[in-house]
């Protein structure tokens, strides 16, 4: 498996990295929780850009993005555009998630990408091929809110995002039962003894799957969602305790 290394941050050793997410609705509250976050112990920062209010004046966005970058830009940012089909915010055609994504990319503002999967593969190769060209790592992503889908699906569309030549897979499901967390951690495991030749990211939402989000060592997903102020997706745990449990979890596996 390779690891990833971005601004000194290594990704696919060790224990899971912690991804905070920020979903401030204003300029002035990004703002705001961007200072909080100077104190936070956390590795990456995710902008969910489909809370911002302005997310459809790209020169709004990228004035943010600029502002986000100046107080938290010596760790990698990761840029989210949610889409409402996926557990986002802000209803958007294609087009304009695209061609939001595509700016973001060559502004040099942010280290990494997040595209949904499902949006259609020749878009999902050619903003794989322009994040390469312009030294931004791509997060490929699906989530159901809905329900667990079987292993096989599980593992067939991780293996469908790392195909497409995504630097992460990435997949977020919502467990109706304990079953369906076992389902979705034996999938984790499979793909990553049997497929992965990149780091992972998977998690079981809601109270019933916080597990996955603290047991990604062991069943081998490497990054993992903590909130500091306020969660993007249900069963999201505070970042402080969070690292705690991920911390001794380590050691008990070193
Ligand atoms: O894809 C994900 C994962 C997530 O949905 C979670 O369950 O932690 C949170 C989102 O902000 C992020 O983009």
């Amino acid at each position: 498996m390779t690891k990833i290394t971005v601004k000194g941050l290594e990704i696919g050793t060790g224990a899971p990295k912690i991804i905070v997410p920020l979903v401030g609705k204003t300029e002035q509250d990004l703002t705001d929780e961007v200072e909080f976050l100077r104190e936070i112990d956390f590795d990456v920062l995710e902008w969910r850009v489909d809370h911002f209010n302005q997310v459809d004046n790209i020169d709004a966005v990228k004035k943010a993005a600029a502002k986000i970058n100046a107080v938290i830009g010596h760790k990698p940012i990761l840029f989210t555009f949610r889409t409402a089909n996926e557990g986002g915010v802000y209803p958007a055609s294609t087009e304009f998630y695209v061609n939001l994504n595509k700016q973001m990319i060559t502004s040099g503002l942010i280290d990494f990408v997040d595209v949904e999967v499902f949006i259609g593969d020749s878009y999902v190769k050619e903003v794989i091929a322009l994040a390469h060209q312009n030294n931004v790592l791509v997060i490929a992503s699906n989530h159901d809110f809905d329900k667990t889908p079987t292993q096989e699906d599980i593992v067939s569309r991780l293996r469908k995002m790392q195909d497409l030549g995504a630097d992460i897979p990435k997949i977020a499901v919502m467990p109706r039962s304990t079953t369906d967390v076992l389902t979705l951690l034996a999938a984790t495991a499979e793909m990553k003894e049997k497929y992965a030749t990149k780091p992972l990211i998977t998690m079981s939402m809601a109270g019933k799957g916080a597990i996955s989000r603290v047991a990604g060592e062991t069943f081998g997903s490497d990054l993992t969602f903590g909130a500091a102020k306020n969660v993007s997706a249900p069963g999201q745990l505070d970042v402080k305790e969070l690292r705690n449990i991920l911390n001794v979890l380590h050691r008990s596996l070193a």
